[in-house]
């Protein structure tokens, strides 16, 4: 049977990585696979409603991760799992190493309180490939400013951002097997160019 894969992307606010979203899951498509394409935080009915309430509500930094994990257990349960068990591919807009990056790098949260967390909501499944969209801050901010409203995250400051880049890049160096660093200040369809030959060899 076609075994389905998990993919994941992630980057800075603002890095371009939802633009691509779609061309990934057409691209995957295109091969014959069935797509499910969905976010963190969110995802589900309930994860929407956390979402709200993170995006938009102050909070302790523990509630803050504790809630990201909680919305990430339901996604599990009702999304991910059911559809990689089915042979389906599954794209997230961000995962756990958004929580390592956020509430870890930017927040300043202990890894060790993370990795816990980790254990407890997903011990063995990790991605099986994690786009990292790569911009300085400069150009981030710049697309975000560009782009409209923002919320609690995209309000924070350059420093924040570059502690969350900061440890994307550390995490793509300890898992090299599954991160893919792209080079997102590149136009559109360069960017798109580097995502097919990534998919191309998986
Ligand atoms: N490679 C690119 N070159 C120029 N602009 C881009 C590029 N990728 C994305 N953008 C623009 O930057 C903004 C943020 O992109 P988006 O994909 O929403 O970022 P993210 O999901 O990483 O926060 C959008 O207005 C988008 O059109
Ligand atoms: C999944 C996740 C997201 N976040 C943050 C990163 C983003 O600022 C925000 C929502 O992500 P995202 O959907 O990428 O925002 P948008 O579509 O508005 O660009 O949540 C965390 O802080 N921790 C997490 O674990």
């Amino acid at each position: 049977m076609n075994s389905g894969k998990f993919i994941t992307f992630e980057g800075i606010d603002g890095a371009g990585k939802s633009s691509h979203i779609g061309f990934v899951a057409d691209l995957l498509a295109a091969r014959g696979h069935t797509v499910v394409t969905t976010r963190e935080p969110g995802g589900t009915a309930l994860g929407e409603q956390l979402r709200e309430v993170l995006l938009h509500q102050k909070m302790h930094l523990e509630t803050e991760a504790l809630l990201m994990f909680a919305s990430r257990r339901e996604h599990l349960a009702q999304v991910i799992e059911p559809a990689l068990a089915r042979g389906d591919w599954v794209i997230s807009d961000r995962f756990t190493d958004a929580t390592f990056a956020y509430q870890g790098g930017g927040r300043h949260l202990s890894i060790d309180k993370l990795g816990q967390l980790e254990t407890w909501v997903h011990p063995h499944l990790q991605p099986d490939l994690t786009l990292l969209f790569d911009v300085p801050l400069e150009v981030a901010r710049a697309r975000l400013d560009s782009a409209g409203s923002h919320d609690k995250f995209e309000r924070e400051q350059a420093d924040f951002f570059a502690d969350v880049r900061a440890e994307y890049r550390r995490r793509a160096t300890q898992f090299p097997a599954r991160f893919r660093i792209i080079d997102s200040t590149k136009p559109m369809d360069e960017v798109r160019n580097a995502l097919e030959v990534i998919l191309s060899s998986i």
